[in-house]
């Protein structure tokens, strides 16, 4: 079952859904529409290592926007915190923005619960977009869920601004228990 937008808001009443800033009006029929922040990240490296930190450079997008390319990634960040310890995050883009060309995540929509903060955006435009900080350009569903709950504890938890794949800690921590 997902949650429709009187419920979303009610959830957010209660406590049940935590999404800071909250408006009104960034509420769908059964989603929530989430903001562009203004940090972008992309990685330096020509060639990426699963297996390490990959450096990053740091752009803000200023007042005019910038311009997305494609063959980029860019880790984008969404301006809100959005999380749940009752509720199933799922993060797609907007149809207005699929309709230029932009992806806004790659192959990872699933949020888990009791994830907060401010998710991460994989932007990948397919021809070279401007977009600009405070756009609305996902929206976030939320599932009810069944059985027991454990409580998100992963990497990425209270993310602020875009984060890097910390895949590397996986292997880290694989090696520390093989050992
Ligand atoms: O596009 C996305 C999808 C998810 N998340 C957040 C919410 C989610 O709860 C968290 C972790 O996502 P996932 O479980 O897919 O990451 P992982 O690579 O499996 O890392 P972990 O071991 O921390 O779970 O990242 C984002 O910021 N952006």
């Amino acid at each position: 079952m997902i949650l429709t937008g009187p419920e979303i808001e009610a959830a957010v009443h209660d406590g049940r859904l935590r999404i800071a800033p909250f408006t009104a009006d960034q509420v769908n029929p059964n989603s929530y529409n989430v903001r562009l922040g203004p940090t972008l990240i992309t990685y330096t490296d020509e060639v990426l290592d699963a297996h390490r930190p990959n450096p990053t450079r740091e752009t803000i997008i200023g007042p005019g926007g910038h311009v997305l390319q494609p063959d980029e990634l860019y880790l984008g960040h969404t301006l809100e915190e959005v999380g749940s310890d009752t509720f199933v995050p799922l993060l797609f883009g907007r149809s207005s923005v699929g309709r230029l060309g932009l992806f806004v995540e790659i192959t990872a929509p699933i949020g888990d619960i009791g994830f907060h903060g401010q998710w991460t955006l994989m932007l990948t435009p397919t021809r070279p977009l401007r977009v600009y900080a405070g756009m609305k350009i996902g929206q976030i569903m939320f599932f009810v869920s069944t059985g027991p709950i454990d409580l998100y504890r992963g990497k990425y938890q209270a993310a602020t601004g875009p984060q890097s794949s910390a895949y590397w800690r996986d292997v880290t921590k694989l090696r520390a228990v093989a050992s």
